[in-house]
């Protein structure tokens, strides 16, 4: 069987150690800063350095067009995939505003947009044409995909990440898009977790509430009729996931084994992060939570990789949005270790012991 290269390997417990020790020398009172602090300690333990570097930073949006649109299960038609890819590409979205708000560049990979995208000629916006091919299988009525697709696309975000790692990257925020993949993500979720999928399904971009009912029993539709195996997360992928989804859990996997923290964003990624979780569970202490997603599934996946979001601000876009905002936080918890003087450096008195 096919098999990526995984070498993931814990946290570095002498740099955590080292930064706590730091964190307690430093000019505030100790474990001030709160989720600030444990934020940088566990920087230090993915980068096995007492003071983390999380820049330069990128925002990696992956494309995927799906099948299972002709069910009518979102409130927008599967057009709109590529046509937001050209606007990422341009600078006009949502993304763009918050990644230029973080310092982040961002990069677009098309992993199975259903048409090909024209490249503009003048962009500073990166696209990777890493296409496995376009858009999945309707999953209410077969797999999404075969597993040697799925594999295909878990192999282009592996080397995604080894590219972004060789480009100097230090930090990564996962965002997507693809019309229809809050069905494919809460299909993915309600088989991971066992939960039922009533559970894990929202409005997405928009349903009435006939509509989500309706994406209800189509999604129960593809489990009934695909039995993804639940201790199979590439057959979990393939029978009912998505391209961009397999993208962004081979890209998670590769950051973790390059040392590279991860932000995830909204239920969509998180759904991709728990099939990279149950591939290989180290990944976990690679990630953080950015926000709170609108979308019932997303708190469910969040409670099973233990990941904490950061805010709830109410959003329910995806493209990583939630992840850039959560950026300037992480970055600060580095800052913070790297450029606060210790008391013994600025003359402070320590507390009395
Ligand atoms: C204009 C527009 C921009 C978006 N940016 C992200 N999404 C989000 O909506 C889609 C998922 O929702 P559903 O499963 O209901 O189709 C994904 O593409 C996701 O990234 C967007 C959706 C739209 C319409
Ligand atoms: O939580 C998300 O990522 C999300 C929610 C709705 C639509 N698109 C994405």
């Amino acid at each position: 069987m096919w098999k990526l290269p995984i070498g993931i390997e814990e946290l570095n417990q002498e740099a955590i150690k080292l930064a706590s020790e730091r964190h307690d020398q430093l000019t505030k009172p100790q474990g001030s800063l709160g989720l600030l602090e444990e934020i940088g300690i566990r920087l230090a333990g993915i980068q096995g350095e007492t003071i983390p570097t999380v820049t330069p930073c990128a925002v990696v949006l992956m494309a995927g067009d799906h099948g299972v649109t002709e069910e009518g299960v979102s409130a927008f038609p599967s057009e709109v995939t590529v046509q937001m890819v050209l606007n990422f590409l341009a600078g006009g979205a949502a993304i763009n505003a918050l990644a230029r708000n973080a310092n982040a560049d961002v990069h677009v990979v098309d992993v199975g947009v259903k048409s090909d995208i024209p490249v503009p000629s003048e962009t500073s916006n990166r696209l990777w044409v890493k296409k496995v091919r376009y858009g999945t299988d309707n999953m209410a009525k077969g797999p999404a995909m075969t597993r040697e697709e799925a594999e295909k696309a878990l192999q282009v975000g592996w080397e995604m990440g080894s590219q972004l790692h060789q480009a100097g990257y230090k930090m990564v925020a996962l965002g997507e898009m693809g019309i229809g993949n809050t069905t494919a993500s809460a299909a993915i979720t309600a088989v991971l977790t066992g939960r039922p999928v009533q559970e894990v399904v929202g409005v997405g971009t928009g349903l009435s509430s006939q509509g989500v009912q309706h994406k209800i029993e189509t999604i129960q539709k593809a489990i009934r009729v695909n039995s993804p195996n639940p201790t199979d997360p590439i057959d979990v992928l393939a029978k009912v996931g998505g391209l961009e989804i397999c993208g962004l859990a081979g890209l998670i996997l590769s950051c973790a084994a390059h040392r590279i923290p991860v932000v995830v964003d909204g239920f969509i990624t998180s759904a991709a992060a728990l099939a990279a979780a149950k591939i290989e569970p180290l990944v976990r202490s690679y990630l953080f939570g950015s926000h709170q997603s609108v979308e019932p599934g997303h708190r469910i996946v969040l409670e099973a990789l233990e990941l904490q979001p950061l805010f709830d601000f109410s959003m329910r876009l995806g493209e990583g949005s939630g992840a850039a905002l959560a950026l300037p936080v992480v970055q600060a918890a580095a800052r913070v270790l790297r450029e606060m003087a210790t008391f013994a450096e600025a003359g402070v008195a320590d507390a009395a012991s």
